[in-house]
Order: C-alpha cells, then sequence, then structure tokens
C-alpha cells in the first residue's frame, strides 16, 4: 500500500502511544452545545443502556465512545447506579447515554419510570450470545411491557445480540434467529403491533459494535435524508462508489450513501481515520494552543494496491467524509475537490438550519418553523446540485 497523503497540519500532543487510536482525542474541547444553539442536557435524546448484569453494557459504551480498547474493559467493575453520559459534539451527534445497573427493578417504588422512558431516544437491550439467553429474553419482554404498553414510549428498541464473537456464523444465525422468534411471539402475546425492534449481532472485537451504534444513532438525527440526499448527489456528480461521513472521535459514521454498506468498506474506511489520527499525532507540527490531531487542514489520500482511492477531507471540528473511489476515476481530482467544497457547504447549511431551528422553538414561534426549515433545505440541496457532473 503507498501513502499519498497530504495530511494538512497535523497537530497532535506529544507522548502519544504509537499504534493505537489516541485516548485523549475526545470531546473534550470547549465546545458548548447549548450556546451554539443545540439543546440542552435534558431535552437531548437519550440511549438507555439496558440488559443483565456482565452482558457488556459499560464495555460497549467505553469502547465506543472513549476508546477503551476491549481488553481493558475485562477489568470493569460491576455498575451499581445509573451512570449518565454527556456525547456532544458541534454537528448532528447529540445526545445522553444512561448505564443502567444489570438488573432494573420495575416494581421498586423509587423507579421513576416517567423520568426515565418519557422522553425520545433509543434503547439498547444487551443480551449476552455466550451465556443462556433465556432469562435475558424474559427481562426483555417485561422491558418491553413496561416501556410500550404502559406509558407509550416514542423510543426505538435495539437488541444487541452481544459478544458473539466466541460463536461460529452457523451458531450466529441461529441465535439471532431464536431471538428474533422469541420476541416476536412475546410482542404478539403483549398485544404490541407496531413496535420497530431491530437485532444486531455485536461484539466489541470488532467493528460490528461500531456500525451497530451507527444505525441506533443515525434514527436520532432529524436532518438523516437530507444528509443522505446530499451525500448521493455528491457521489453521482463526482465517480465515487461510496461514502460515509464520519463522527471522527466515535467512528460511528452517521450517514451514507443509498448504496448498500458492507462491512469491508467500513472498516477500511475506519481504518483510514485511525491512520490519519495517529499520523497527525506523531508528526504534526504543534501549533500554539492548538492540540487538535483533526482540523481544517486534515486531508489525506491513500491509494491501495488493488487500484482503488481512500479519500478523507474534514467538514467540521467533529466530521470527515470518507469515500471509496476506482484510481480512473480520480484522475479528475480537481472535479472531486470542487464538488466536496460544495458539499461542505450543504453540510454547514443543514447545521446552521438546525441551530436555527432550536432558536425558533426556543423563543416560541412555531409557525416560522417549516417555512424556515424547507427555505433552508433547498438551499442545503441547491448547494450540491451546483457540483459539476464531469
Ligand atoms: N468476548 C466478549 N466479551 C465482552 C464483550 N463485551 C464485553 N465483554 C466482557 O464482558 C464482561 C462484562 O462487561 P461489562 O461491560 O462490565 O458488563 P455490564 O453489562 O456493564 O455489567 P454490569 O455493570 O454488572 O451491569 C467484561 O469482562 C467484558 O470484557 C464482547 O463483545 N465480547
Amino acid at each position: 500500500m503507498a501513502f499519498e497523503g497530504e495530511s494538512g497540519s497535523f497537530a497532535g500532543p506529544p507522548g502519544m502511544n504509537v499504534g493505537s487510536f489516541p485516548k485523549d482525542f475526545d470531546y473534550q474541547d470547549e465546545y458548548d452545545p447549548e450556546a451554539a444553539g443545540g439543546p440542552s442536557a435534558d431535552n437531548k435524546p437519550r440511549i438507555l443502556l439496558m440488559g443483565l448484569r456482565r452482558s457488556g453494557k459499560s464495555s460497549i459504551q467505553k469502547v465506543v465512545f472513549h476508546k477503551m480498547s476491549p481488553n481493558e474493559t475485562l477489568f470493569l467493575e460491576s455498575t451499581s447506579k445509573i451512570i449518565r453520559d454527556d456525547i456532544s459534539n458541534s454537528s448532528f451527534v447529540q445526545f445522553q447515554i444512561w448505564d443502567f445497573p444489570g438488573q432494573i427493578n420495575f416494581f421498586d417504588p423509587t423507579f421513576d419510570s416517567d423520568l426515565i422512558f418519557g422522553g425520545c431516544g433509543a434503547l439498547i437491550f444487551v443480551i449476552d450470545a455466550q451465556t443462556d439467553f433465556t432469562p435475558s429474553l424474559a427481562i426483555l419482554k417485561e422491558t418491553l411491557k413496561f416501556v410500550y404498553a404502559e406509558s407509550h414510549s416514542c423510543m426505538s428498541c435495539e437488541v444487541f445480540i452481544h459478544k458473539v464473537d466466541g460463536l461460529s456464523d452457523d451458531a450466529k444465525m441461529e441465535v439471532n434467529q431464536q431471538m428474533y422468534q422469541t420476541v416476536i411471539d412475546d410482542l404478539e402475546e403483549l398485544g404490541i403491533k407496531h413496535l420497530p425492534v431491530s437485532f444486531y449481532l455485536t461484539s466489541i472485537y470488532d467493528h460490528s459494535i461500531f456500525e451497530a451504534f451507527s444505525k441506533v444513532v443515525q434514527k436520532l438525527i432529524p436532518q438523516l435524508s437530507t444528509l443522505e440526499n446530499l451525500l448521493n448527489i455528491f457521489i453521482s456528480n463526482s465517480g465515487i462508489e461510496k461514502a460515509f461521513l464520519f463522527d471522527v472521535v466515535s467512528k460511528i459514521y452517521i450517514a451514507t450513501d443509498s448504496s448498500p454498506v458492507d462491512m469491508q468498506s467500513y472498516e477500511l474506511c475506519c481504518d483510514m481515520i485511525d491512520v490519519v489520527i495517529d499520523i497527525s499525532c506523531i508528526y504534526g507540527d504543534e501549533e500554539e494552543g492548538d492540540t487538535s490531531a483533526f482540523d481544517q487542514q486534515s486531508q489525506s489520500v491513500i491509494k491501495l494496491n488493488n487500484a482503488t482511492i481512500l479519500y478523507l477531507r474534514e467538514v467540521n471540528k467533529f466530521l470527515a467524509l470518507v469515500c471509496i473511489l476506482r484510481e480512473d476515476s480520480y484522475d479528475r481530482q480537481g472535479l472531486i475537490d470542487y464538488n466536496f467544497h460544495c458539499f461542505r457547504k450543504g453540510i454547514h447549511q443543514v447545521f446552521e438550519l438546525r441551530n436555527k431551528m432550536a432558536a425558533l422553538a426556543s423563543s416560541a414561534a412555531p409557525n416560522a418553523l417549516p417555512a424556515a426549515a424547507a427555505d433552508d433545505e433547498a438551499a442545503a440541496a441547491n448547494a450540491t446540485t451546483k457540483a459539476v457532473t464531469s
């Protein structure tokens, strides 16, 4: 693999571990989402992590959002109370993760169900696939009953069939099928008809947990269809095969174009982000006061030995566009760069719109919202349709 990188002005803290994603590359800076017009902590959508003890809830949260290496999770202590973690950046990824201790007793009088299930977001129920999962499915049934039959919550339900690294492909399929059938039967028994329950096979030892979390988070992004449209327009005008809009810190993708995602492409793009951040940290010039390994000038092009190109560009402080294209399409590099510029402008407009809508909502002018939204979304789409075709 030849590295053809032109990785912008890289600035990183000294003493970084070589070969690992730097742990202090985090959502750590001075950004205040509320000040920028984003939702306040209490209004953010919630992702509730539930499941039996030792099913892997805390490990998932630490590995995906805090760069803990999977092996380190072996030493995690059991969670004894609800832990809230605020995930905020200046773009579209804004939510809270609530990590619940192993077994929740819904009938405990101190359990405030309205507070916990009242908002919108996602309920992730984690089931350890390496142990007998009958007790987990019983608790899941109780949880679904509690959340949906009684409080009619607007939470989506996501089941992570977790720790599948220990299972063969056949065993994974079998477990998936068994759990799916049991949950469908349970829902029927409970009289819950229109509950969307999604199932994912996950492990912290590969990219499956990031992929699953990407899909959960995407459901919480109201602008998702606009982002997907922008990506579709961008790739079709630029001869690109696949494009992902990544949250760089967590490496979850918040949107992709409409062609199907294959795991290998996703892993390749994740690895590219690691390479760029690692090289930035090791060789970057540390400008005064700037310790970010990802900045406005971060960009990289990697040429693989199978005539494929990986193309990464910074979109904003936390977002990167990572694309896969054939080598011959890259002959028109100027066109791709120009179209990226239009795409970036479109994303910024969608982002501004989001803040404008939040500000309008808080100043109680509900009638103004749809018109403003329509105008700005059209403007964002227009910015990218101006992209040149060839
Ligand atoms: N093999 C394997 N082990 C995992 C995986 N995820 C987590 N584990 C292990 O499972 C054990 C329990 O993980 P925790 O994250 O503490 O589980 P928890 O659900 O938060 O547990 P409580 O806090 O007691 O509710 C740890 O030893 C992890 O290393 C996985 O994907 N594969």
